[in-house]
């Protein structure tokens, strides 16, 4: 059967910092080893244990990075909790080379930026059940210091604000259960049309626990 229209579409998936992108993804991967290609990006910040070079991230020092933008090489770059992040047209182009279904992991300033180009994605955004849950994922993922978490928290506020405009993002997904949003996940990423989720309302739960962007 050939590929849905969709498929032959980059994908763009956002969210705030721990909300489960990488779980999906490392699903999504292991249960087609051929079908998609992740578009890894160039980052400035530390690798975590476990992290390689070239897999989940192309680590770059900072005077590198720079270097690039200078050259024109990034499709959208932008600084978050400190450190560079950004996606090169190379590495987009590689993956569509090898024929793969191309995912890109983008935040919010970065989405803005890909709008501006002419990939012509379809943007999927992965929303956390209430701001408590993304809280103790962040925690619970042990890879953060408390002040990280509470940067990643602040930075959730921007990545929400543009969920929450009109026509930005072509669906909602709810990772409440990581089972129920795998499966959402999985028919988006074969292309297939699917209504998706409610954005659920996360602003009163941003004042309860006090965030400051
Ligand atoms: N549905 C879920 N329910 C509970 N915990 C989850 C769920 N999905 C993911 N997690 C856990 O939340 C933590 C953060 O997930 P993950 O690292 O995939 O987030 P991320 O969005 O990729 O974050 P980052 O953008 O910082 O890389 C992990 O410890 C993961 O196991």
């Amino acid at each position: 059967m050939p590929p849905l229209p969709d498929f032959l579409r980059p994908l763009v998936l956002s969210g705030p910092s721990g909300v489960g992108k990488s779980t999906l993804l490392t699903r999504l991967f292991a249960e087609f080893p051929d079908k998609f290609g992740f578009s890894v990006s160039h980052t400035t910040r530390a690798p975590r244990p476990g992290e390689t070079h070239g897999k989940q991230y192309y680590f770059v020092p900072r005077s590198k990075f720079e270097e690039l933008i200078k050259a024109g090489a990034f499709i959208e770059y932008a600084e978050f909790s400190g450190n560079y992040y950004g996606t090169s047209f190379e590495t987009v182009r590689q993956v569509a080379t090898d024929g793969r279904r191309c995912i890109l992991d983008i935040e919010a300033q970065g989405v803005r930026q890909i709008k501006q180009t002419d990939l012509d994605p379809v943007y999927c955004f992965i929303s956390p059940p209430s701001m408590q849950a993304l809280r103790q994922r962040l925690r619970g993922r042990g890879t953060e210091t408390d002040a990280s978490v509470q940067k990643r928290l602040a930075a959730s506020i921007k990545e929400i604000a543009l969920a929450k405009e009109p026509n930005v993002h072509d669906l909602v997904i709810v990772n409440d259960d990581v089972e129920r949003a795998y499966q959402i996940f999985k028919q988006v990423a074969l292309g297939e049309k699917v209504p998706g989720d409610v954005l659920p309302r996360l602003e009163d739960e941003e004042e309860a626990i006090g965030i400051q962007s």
